[in-house]
């Protein structure tokens, strides 16, 4: 942003946690929701700050190739990726390390609050700047608080009008909070516990519910239905027609056709796979199967109706989509397809991760169809949001 006058903010986003309360096979920023990683949402909200900023992200040693990619890609540039710590404030620590000289405003946030919106980010540089002292977002508790004993006793009722549930984006000036991780003596679970710690003021401003940490599976399950209800549901409709050609192998729906007239085609002619591609592409808005794939790429020369199927499935769910589900019908006299529907749908659907149902027809001998020199396949894709 060339034109950009406001303060030099770098985002420093923790994403090195293992996750352990979430249970998942993954460290919990590189789970996905709605086909994006915690990690690619949390920088998506970065990328459409107002304020120009730089993220730093802190990954697990072991993941830091796997990081610098989905991050330069949620990005759109390159990112600076570090290795984490043991700890979280180890992490930060880690982070803030390879700040920029430059910048007066940092902030810190957690990979796992995924859907915090890039008006809170804002909104915390905005506080920074006008207060001059660090601000974090915080939201009032609206349970009652006990304080109890280790012998599950309660003791007493907290004031809940003097508490605030603290998330992230925290923001601080810059000079701050490296002399607050300076001076650590206390390990905090925040950063604004440091920054206090080392005698700077810190201030409370509004949170947002949609700012919610990522951790357990209850979390995920809520961050999953606020996707969903979040977009419209979106379809799509796709067609393609090959000529018979009787010289070639057929390959339909993903399947293998012995002693059945192929496809003509500059892949091999699966013109099932290829109207679901269209379907799909078009549901998200991702222009078609040409435009994408390109007939004149040598990569995709013979390939098979899976790879482009898998493919447009990946761009989907990268673009924040998820399959619902696909019917298509095939318009030809051959092959019958009945006898293999259910194999079709089963290949389809696992290629998909949906739901695929496949129907045939033919055109009662009328057109191009009718005379047995090609067929068709119309394919609509419904995509939830
Ligand atoms: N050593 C650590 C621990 C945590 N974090 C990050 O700090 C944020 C908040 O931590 P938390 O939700 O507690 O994540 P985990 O430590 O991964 O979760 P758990 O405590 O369930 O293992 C997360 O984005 C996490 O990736 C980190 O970067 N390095
Ligand atoms: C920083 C934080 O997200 C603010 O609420 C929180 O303290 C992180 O806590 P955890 O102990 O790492 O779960």
């Amino acid at each position: 942003m060339d034109s950009y006058t406001g303060p030099r903010v770098a985002v420093v986003i923790v994403a090195a946690g293992s996750g352990t309360r979430l249970g998942a096979e993954r460290p919990k920023a590189f789970v996905t929701l709605q086909g994006l990683t915690l990690l690619e949402r949390s920088l998506h909200a970065v990328r459409g700050m107002r304020h120009a900023a730089d993220p730093i992200v802190v990954a697990p040693a072991e993941l830091l190739a796997e990081a610098a990619e989905l991050s330069e890609r949620a990005s759109g540039r390159p990112v600076q990726v570090v290795a984490g710590g043991a700890t979280r404030q180890r992490s930060v620590a880690e982070g803030l390390a390879v700040v920029d000289s430059s910048v007066e405003v940092v902030l810190v946030h957690d990979a796992a609050r995924a859907l915090a919106p890039s008006t809170l980010f804002d909104a915390v540089v905005d506080a920074v700047v006008e207060r001059g002292y660090g601000v974090i977002p915080g939201l009032p508790v609206s349970d009652t608080v006990k304080r109890i004993g280790a012998d599950g006793i309660v003791h007493e009722t907290v004031d809940r009008s003097a508490l605030a549930a603290v998330q992230t984006p925290q923001g601080f000036p810059c000079e701050q909070l490296l002399t607050a991780y300076a001076l650590a003596e206390s390990d905090e679970t925040d950063d604004a516990g440091l920054v206090a710690a080392a005698g700077f003021r810190v201030d409370v401003v509004p949170g947002d519910a949609h700012a919610f940490k990522v951790t357990t599976p209850w979390d995920l399950r809520r961050a999953e239905e606020m996707l969903t209800g979040s977009r419209s549901p979106r379809i799509g409709s796709g067609s393609d027609t090959h000529a018979y050609d009787p010289a070639a192998e057929l390959w339909l729906a993903g399947l293998h056709w012995p002693g059945e007239p192929g496809l003509a085609g500059h892949s091999d002619g699966d013109a099932v796979a290829h109207a679901i591609v269209d379907a799909l592409l078009s549901a998200a808005g991702l222009g078609d199967i040409g435009g994408v794939f390109g007939t004149g790429d040598p990569r995709f020369s013979g390939a098979h109706g899976d790879v482009f199927l898998t493919e447009a499935r990946r761009r989907v769910e990268e673009a924040g989509f998820r399959i619902g589900n696909v019917a298509v019908q095939v318009i030809g006299n051959r092959p019958k397809l009945a006898g293999r529907r259910a194999e079709a749908e089963e290949r389809l659907s696992a290629i998909l991760g949906a739901p695929v149902s496949v129907g045939a027809t033919t055109t009662d001998g009328l057109g191009f169809t009718g005379r047995g020199e090609g067929l068709t396949a119309q394919a609509t894709a419904l995509l939830l949001g």
